[in-house]
């Protein structure tokens, strides 16, 4: 048994005193808006401090918005409502492409917000300090599909990048300037990002691990750039093939060549709470690189459980390491999904005032050097999430599923998003009313 398949965590579960220092972060957490590089970031603003009406307010600001799919907290006059709009099916059509074709969308009034009053002051509690917009870092085209044992033509990854802008996502990680010989599948980083570069609605960052990479990055038309160390030694040599203080090393003098160019670079620690080979990484290590990314300039710094080891009774004391050393604001989060914990990780995350999210589309992913980790969290599955939350993204679901569904439709399987799939069964379902 691989240490990937060993899962973390038994021993580590949070003291009494992590966790009043968790209530410290969400309890009255009234932080003042980050102007983070124009980046996005947007901080509720004293959710936890507020009046006792400002859950109304904030359902004011949102129950405008289309969220299709409310979750519905039933009643009786709800249920005539329901009624109602089962017979008009046919009148509210919302196509999802190929595999859920020409069926009706039900506008069932799910509603993902709680609206009685009482219940709404609870909810408050355990939502204090939750970011009101998380800004989603999508990493389906470049960690979706590094993995992939057959070749995506450069076409179908343009046309994924375009539908993914397209749901709103304002970020979309587009490709790998790396070594062909080390990811043959991102070869044809040059073309994608030539095909790409004209894309204004969002920030299509790429991976560089060395000047060479940024300089092949910049002259297809690379506008960012996100450079990858690791928090395991082992990991880092079979990832890079170098230890982590080269790579440090290599990454300023991409962070130096990124400055001159007025290039905004973005930082990846990967295995932060656990490394294929060396099982277990100490927090201290994960914010001592953390810190170096930091220092040498990035202005994001994306922390990723690399095989999806992590539950939140490991991932607290990881983050509050990091937290010590680099603010919240400009930190990340980067789960894949090998135990099924990115979502209560990622909830964690938030409730510890991080507001940067990544995912991947229909679950793409896994590292071709971290042997049997699984995909990353699926964007699909976060939206739901954060609508349910009534935390805004802007990424328009019914849109990012049918991205889902067009790289699902390629690669010849079903979405690793289970909201894509149980909403597909809905609408299917609906179609026999
Ligand atoms: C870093 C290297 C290049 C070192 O690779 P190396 O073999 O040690 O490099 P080298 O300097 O000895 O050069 C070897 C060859 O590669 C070429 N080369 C050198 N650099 C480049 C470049 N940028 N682009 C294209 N070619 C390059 C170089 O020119 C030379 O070509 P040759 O003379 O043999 O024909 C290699 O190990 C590599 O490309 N590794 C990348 C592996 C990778 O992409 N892994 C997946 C990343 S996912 C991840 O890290 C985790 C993350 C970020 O997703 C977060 C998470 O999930 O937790």
């Amino acid at each position: 048994m691989s240490s990937l398949e060993e899962p973390l965590g038994f021993d580590k579960l949070p003291s009494m005193s992590t966790i009043d220092r968790i209530q410290r972060f969400s309890a009255g957490a009234c932080r003042p808006t980050v102007d983070d590089m124009g980046m996005g970031n947007c901080w509720i603003e004293g959710r936890g401090c507020s009046t006792s009406n400002s859950s109304d307010e904030d359902y004011e600001e949102y129950k405008g918005e289309a969220f299709p799919w409310r979750r519905h907290v039933r009643d009786a006059s709800d249920g005539e409502a329901f009624n109602r709009r089962a017979k008009s099916l046919s009148k509210n059509r919302m196509k999802f492409g190929h595999v859920c074709k020409s069926r009706n969308l039900p506008d069932q009034h799910y509603s993902s917000k709680c609206t009685e009053r009482g219940t709404r002051g609870i909810t408050n509690k355990f939502l204090n300090g939750i970011p009101k917009f998380v800004k989603i870092v999508e990493v389906g085209p470049r960690d979706g599909l590094q993995n992939e044992k057959n070749i995506v033509p450069t076409s179908v990854k343009v046309e994924l990048i375009r539908r993914l802008v397209s749901s709103g996502l304002p970020v979309v990680e587009a490709t790998s300037f790396v070594s062909p010989k080390w990811v043959p599948q991102l070869a044809d980083a040059k073309d994608v990002m030539k095909a790409v570069c004209d894309i204004e609605d969002a920030r299509l960052p790429v991976l560089t691990p060395n000047v060479k990479g940024f300089e092949a990055a910049v002259a297809a038309g690379a506008k960012e750039v996100a450079i990858f160390a690791s928090a395991s030694e082992s990991f880092s040599k079979s990832n890079i093939n170098c230890s982590i203080e080269e790579s440090l090393a290599r990454y300023r003098a991409v962070c130096l060549a990124a400055k001159e160019h007025s290039v905004p670079v973005r930082g990846y620690v990967s295995c932060v709470v656990g490394c294929p080979v060396e099982g277990t990484i100490p927090p201290s290590k994960v914010a001592y690189v953390a810190k170096e990314l930091y220092d040498m300039g990035c202005f994001e710094i994306s922390l990723g459980d690399t095989i999806g080891v992590g539950t939140p009774g490991i991932v607290i004391p990881m983050l509050e390491a990091v937290m010590a050393v680099v603010p919240a604001e400009k930190l990340a989060v980067h789960f894949h999904d090998t135990y099924g914990q990115s979502l209560p990780n990622i909830l964690i995350s938030l409730q510890m005032g991080i507001s940067t999210v990544d995912s991947s589309v229909a679950g793409l992913g896994g590292c071709p050097y971290a042997k049997g980790a699984s995909g990353n969290v699926a964007t699909e599955d976060v939206v739901y999430m954060l609508n349910g939350l009534g935390v805004k993204t802007n990424v328009d679901l019914a849109k990012l599923m049918l991205a889902g569904e067009f790289i699902s439709n390629h690669l010849g399987r079903q979405s690793g998003s289970k909201t894509a799939v149980a909403l597909c069964r809905v609408t299917a379902d609906a179609s026999k009313i």
